[in-house]
């Protein structure tokens, strides 16, 4: 193991993104590209380079984008020391001014960068777009994403973490709501396309990450929705707005991207998804094989029901993607789909009851965080009261499909929860008994509906 990939290995073990903490890194560098600096950068001697690490620790190899700043070192650094190799100090790139001014030329001025075994394209919907100033965003999920000063504006930089060959929707949904002309979502401004070695030997083409405007003074959905709830404010108004919100969001989806009649296979695919995901839970968390049976049921029950038109949905709906700005109302973000879920499945049109059952368990999950702090809040009123009013503001633009696919609706639910339970056990374990407990729930529901 080379010095670079050892000290790389410790340091991402220790970050949010790295998605399988079970496991000590094993990594293997399959290639990198280095940036040019910006244009309007001054030239101190740093070098920018974006690095392809495969992880074999897990049982399917992940590769991770590793963008590495190897500068001097300057007195009172910031955070994102990553270590010392080859006599240089290396930083996290996202943390650094340079590589963000140097991936938004890249992005916005449809650049080209060409490396060792990897390259890299930008592509825009506008003009190329400087960046002054730049602050990574601390509450890191599972990518980075950094706040870049434009002089009289904001944009939201993602650098995507886990890389995977093919479509990623947050770009494509995103690229055909912003060429759509859309209010609910923010404007994409670039976007990064690369091409690495696959851990199969292969090549991989895909993309690395995103520049959109940043939504001025907006408040993240969850933190709005906990605050409401531990305070018992009222939130319906905010939770009929959320609903219509969504149901406008899928009518947009629905007139730029392809939708299709929901035939046979696509319901065999739906299940064997559901199947799968039920799979990976029982082998990562072996108490919930007992409910295999009754899971099935449901599901099985959904897929001889009534078959909504498929179209391309949120596909991870729930309360950390949603913000709520004082001039554009509830705006959408994050189009990458389920973490968990294979690329090329994110991307394909799917039922619009799927986005209406995360945020379901969104606000399911804000009564069982609430519920574990010490001393406990008692929020499952709040939660009845908000999932309410949630679909009645759905309801309000999409009509009564609602009642038509509630059996679907009942099974995307489970099937959110049996998800989140594999979530949970790889990032936080000690949330799982809030999706377990929702499972359960979820059953007793629907053998109620079933009697
Ligand atoms: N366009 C935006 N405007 C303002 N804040 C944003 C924007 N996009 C994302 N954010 C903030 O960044 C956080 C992470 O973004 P998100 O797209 O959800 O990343 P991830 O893929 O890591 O989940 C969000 O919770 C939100 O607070
Ligand atoms: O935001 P991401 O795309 O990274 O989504 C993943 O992480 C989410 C947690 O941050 C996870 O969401 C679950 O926890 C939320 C509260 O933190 C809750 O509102 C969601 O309902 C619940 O599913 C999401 O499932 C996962 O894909």
């Amino acid at each position: 193991m080379t010095e670079l990939t050892e000290l790389v290995g410790s340091w991402m073990r220790r970050q949010r993104w790295y998605s399988t903490k079970a496991f000590e890194p094993r990594l293997r560098l399959l290639g990198s590209f280095e940036l040019e600096p910006a244009p309007e950068s001054t030239d101190d001697g740093s070098r920018i380079v974006t690095h392809f690490f495969c992880d074999d620790a897990p049982r399917t190899p992940r590769v991770y984008q590793v963008p590495l700043v190897a500068r001097a070192r300057r007195d009172g650094d910031p955070a994102g020391f990553v270590g010392e190799a080859g006599g240089r100090y290396l930083y996290d790139g996202p943390v650094e001014e340079a590589y963000v001014a140097a991936l938004a030329a890249l992005m916005t001025g449809a650049g080209a960068a060409d490396g060792e075994h990897a390259r890299a394209g930008g592509h825009t919907l506008g003009e190329r777009i400087p960046v002054l100033s730049s602050r990574r965003l601390s509450a890191e999920q599972s990518n980075t994403s950094i706040v870049a000063e434009l002089g009289d504006r904001l944009a939201l930089v993602k650098v995507f973490r886990v890389v995977q060959d093919g479509e990623n929707p947050d770009i494509s949904t995103l690229a055909a709501l912003t060429a759509g002309g859309s209010e609910r979502t923010p404007a994409l401004l670039g976007w990064l396309t690369g091409a690495w070695p696959a851990p199969d030997g292969t090549q991989a083409n895909g993309e690395l990450a995103l520049m959109q405007d940043f939504v001025p003074g907006a408040e993240d959905g969850w933190e709005l929705a906990v605050s409401a709830a531990e305070a018992g404010e009222d939130f319906t108004e905010r939770a009929i707005a959320l609903g219509a919100g969504t149901a406008e969001l899928h009518r947009l989806l629905a007139g730029v991207l392809p939708t299709k009649r929901a035939e046979p296979e696509d319901v065999r695919a739906a299940l064997d998804g559901m199947f799968q995901r039920l799979t990976i839970t029982t082998t990562e968390v072996p108490e919930v094989e007992t409910l295999r049976g009754p899971i099935a049921s449901v599901y099985e029950a959904a897929a001889g029901g009534p078959l909504p038109v498929l179209q391309r949905i949120h596909g991870d709906l729930h309360l950390g993607q949603v913000l709520h700005s004082p001039e554009r109302g509830w705006q959408f973000i994050d189009f990458e789909g389920e973490p968990l879920r294979p690329l090329a499945e994110r991307a394909l049109p799917d039922a619009t009851m799927r986005d209406v059952a995360g945020m379901l368990r969104s606000f399911d999950y804000v009564a069982g965080s609430l519920a574990r702090r010490e001393p406990p809040v008692d929020a499952v009123a709040w939660a009845a009261d908000a999932r309410r009013a949630y679909l009645e503001g759905y309801a309000s633009v999409a009509g009564d499909v609602l009642d038509e696919y509630a059996g679907l609706l009942a099974a995307f639910e489970l099937d959110k929860a049996v998800y989140e339970i594999t979530y949970e056990a790889r990032h936080r374990p000690s949330w799982i008994p809030i999706p377990r407990a929702a499972v359960e729930r979820l059953l007793r529901d629907a053998a109620g509906i079933a009697h």
